[in-house]
């Protein structure tokens, strides 16, 4: 049932935004919170007559690929689509045991570092934004004192972009804006796409979202890429979320789902581009799957893994950073096969890309991230 059925519309504003802005008070009502979907089963809201089960093509990818980039037998994923909105695959924490740290130092130690895009360069030195988890990783790992000390790089970090770099002011890609996509986070996107009926996608373009506990998404559709037959993927690890996904207009009312560590979303066909966002992090519930302990009993990963092991090191200061944060990968595909970027022709506008829908509040970016109260409006560069 979507949440905001019941809520009273204020303002004459739309329903997404009324729902948006019940989830970000405070105290949400209990019959609000009652009905969140939650597809992990392990207790709180209901999986409603809403949910189907998703079919996946457990023959695209073999259990050695799977298990390369940290992931369970296709088998095994437990996949699920909601009635309304056909296309939208959410896959709860497919990881293999102990297989989540990897990717979560990825998000705070390698992808960060250049030649990839954060919302940090944009008001600092390049020197500065040089080597942010080596700045920060010495203050996290030292136990947190009475005083607290100014926030490290790793922090203030909102987004990261990869590959084609998506530009926050124009809402468009760009082909001189582009570097090379990280080889391991396209061999898990690959994995996931192929299992989601997308032989042969082509992760070109990543923005990492770095929700802390007041953080927020606003509500937005994807639409810069420039293929939309292609699915957008979304991983999510570090303290749970709750997800809002409404229809093509802001008017329909949304449904809301709990996005737990490990969950992987997958937005396709019709349901490729509706509204959606990210309105409340909830530091209540404890991550799941989030400790390095491997199980051999469960096809752990074997030689050869994408996936490797976290030192204790480097783990104190991932497992610190996500006590109180959450982070999300969304991988898209930004042409099709052949497809080329259109020209700007000359006397045009560069800055005028097509809107992207983002309309408010914003992403992690300039544009449409939130954060502190329902009634506060807060950039994040
Ligand atoms: O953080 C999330 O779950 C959603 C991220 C998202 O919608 C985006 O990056 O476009
Ligand atoms: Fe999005």
């Amino acid at each position: 049932m979507a949440v905001a059925s019941s809520l009273v519309e204020q303002h004459g504003e739309d329903a997404f935004r009324t729902a948006f802005r019940s989830f970000r008070r405070k105290d949400p009502p209990p019959d609000l919170l009652s009905r969140v979907l939650d597809f992990s089963g392990g207790g709180g809201g209901p999986v409603g007559d809403q949910v189907l089960s998703a079919d996946l093509d457990v023959c695209a990818v073999s259990d050695e690929e799977a298990g390369r980039v940290g992931l369970r037998p296709l088998r095994d994923w437990r996949a699920f689509g909601l009635q309304g909105s056909p296309g939208f695959i959410f896959i709860a924490n497919p990881f293999l045991q102990g297989c989540q740290p990897f990717w979560v130092k990825q998000c705070l130690k390698t992808y960060p570092q250049k030649p990839n895009v954060c919302n940090l360069d944009l008001h600092m030195a390049p020197g500065d934004t040089h080597d942010i988890w080596g700045k920060s990783a010495h203050i996290l790992r030292s136990p947190p004192c009475a005083k607290k000390g100014p926030k490290t790089l790793l922090e203030k970090l909102r987004w990261v972009t990869l590959g084609y770099h998506y530009n926050w002011s124009t809402k468009t890609y760009s082909p001189d804006h582009h570097t090379p996509f990280p080889e391991d986070l396209h061999s898990l996107s690959s994995v996931v796409a192929a299992g989601a009926g997308f032989p042969g996608f082509l992760p070109e373009a990543g923005i990492l979202n770095y929700y802390r506990s007041d953080s927020s998404l606003g509500i937005h559709v994807d639409e810069a890429e420039l293929d939309h037959t292609r699915p957008l993927l979304s991983f999510c690890f570090g303290q749970s979320a709750i997800f809002l996904l409404g229809g093509p207009q802001r008017e329909a009312p949304p449904t809301a789902m709990y996005m737990r560590s490990g969950d992987v979303m997958v937005m396709s066909g019709q349901s490729r581009l509706l509204y959606h966002a990210v309105p409340r992090i909830l530091l209540d519930l404890p991550p799941t799957g989030l400790h390095t302990t491997r199980s051999p009993g469960q096809g752990s990963p074997q030689e050869g893994s994408l996936a490797g092991e976290v030192s204790q090191e480097d783990w104190a200061v991932c497992s610190r950073y996500i006590q109180t944060s959450r982070v999300n990968m969304t991988v898209r595909q930004v042409l099709s096969p052949g497809q080329s970027f259109p020209e700007v022709r000359p006397g045009e506008d560069p800055e005028a890309g097509p809107g992207d829908g983002y309309g408010e509040g914003g992403t992690v970016g300039e544009k449409w991230r939130r954060s502190g109260s329902d009634e506060t409006e807060s950039s994040h560069t």
